[in-house]
């Protein structure tokens, strides 16, 4: 894999569109859409339930379904490619590896009938070869690094057997245990309560921090975006409707429509009027 330096886009989407063959005809998911992410920094896409934030997210690692069901088009460069066009062979190597996803429930990623520690190893094993026995250190690692108390106790468990906070940190040790350059995070904390919430948001930021990493967090929530983001995406309809440093969007917005999130926003409204009284 090449060396990105620290300026140059580690993610680069130009014109992304993406339909969907409904029933009821074609859905214009996602309009045209161009954005940069960059090595350490932290890029929210925010915007109200169906703008189009999972499907740009999914588009990253070709994870809509295949055409004629979806159909993307434009480009989104990685380590001088186009995902959207290399091969399946290539992208499976990229995914869970360089770029890897974790989503809002990680019940539907993990397999209830396999050990933890078993199913990170397995994602070493696809990738760097080897018996999963010889990654257990770096299995450990990695539940360790997602903020696991006694990781060795935890890999030996059943995804039942965990909290839902434990789960949610489970995903994240196995999305890290790759050393991704990319982390696309997809309301990751929304199916949990407040506390752990926080507690996971905290993990991703540390981690996105001590490595270095790009984060991709997709959220509806702007109180997420105010604690973890650099930059923000806003849209609406499938389309970027404002975009800029986290700062200027939550305290200066320009488009109504970013006006409207935030009122409805409890916390950053409260904060707001504080510091306006
Ligand atoms: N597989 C699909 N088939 C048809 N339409 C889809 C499909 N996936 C998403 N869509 C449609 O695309 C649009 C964008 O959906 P998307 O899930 O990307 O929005 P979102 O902003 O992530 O919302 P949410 O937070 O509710 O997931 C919506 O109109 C949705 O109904």
């Amino acid at each position: 894999m090449s060396e990105q330096t620290s300026n140059e886009p580690v993610l680069a989407v130009d014109d992304l569109r993406v339909d969907f063959a409904a029933t009821s005809g074609t859905v214009h998911a996602v309009r045209g859409v161009s954005w940069e992410l960059r090595s350490g920094r932290t890029l929210a896409i925010v915007g109200e339930s169906g703008s189009g934030k999972s499907t740009i997210a999914a588009s990253i690692l070709r994870l809509n379904p295949t055409p004629p069901a979806s159909y993307p088009s434009g480009s989104i460069r990685y380590d001088g490619r186009d995902l959207l066009t290399i091969g399946e062979a290539e992208l499976q190597d990229i995914r869970g590896n360089a770029i890897s996803m974790i989503f809002q429930d990680p019940m539907s990623s993990l397999n209830p009938t396999t050990r933890v520690g078993v199913q990170i190893g397995e994602v070493l094993r696809r990738h760097r070869g080897g018996r999963r026995r010889q990654h257990r250190d770096a299995v450990l690692a990695a539940l360790r690094s997602a903020g696991i108390d006694d990781p060795e106790r935890r890999a030996t468990q059943y995804p039942h057997q965990l909290s839902g906070g434990l789960r949610q940190r489970v995903m994240i040790a196995m999305a890290l245990v790759g050393d991704p350059q990319v982390l696309i995070a997809d309301e990751p904390t929304t199916a949990l309560d407040v506390t752990v919430q926080a507690q996971i948001l905290d993990v991703l930021v540390e981690l996105q921090q001590s490595r270095g990493m790009a984060l991709l967090l997709i959220t509806h929530d702007l109180g997420v975006v105010a604690e973890v983001a650099d930059d923000v995406l806003v849209m609406r309809a499938g389309e970027i409707v404002e975009r800029g440093p986290v700062e200027a969007i939550l305290t200066d917005p320009q488009h109504s429509y970013t006006r409207q999130l935030l009122a409805a926003t409890p916390r950053l409204r409260d904060d707001r009027e504080e510091r306006a009284s």
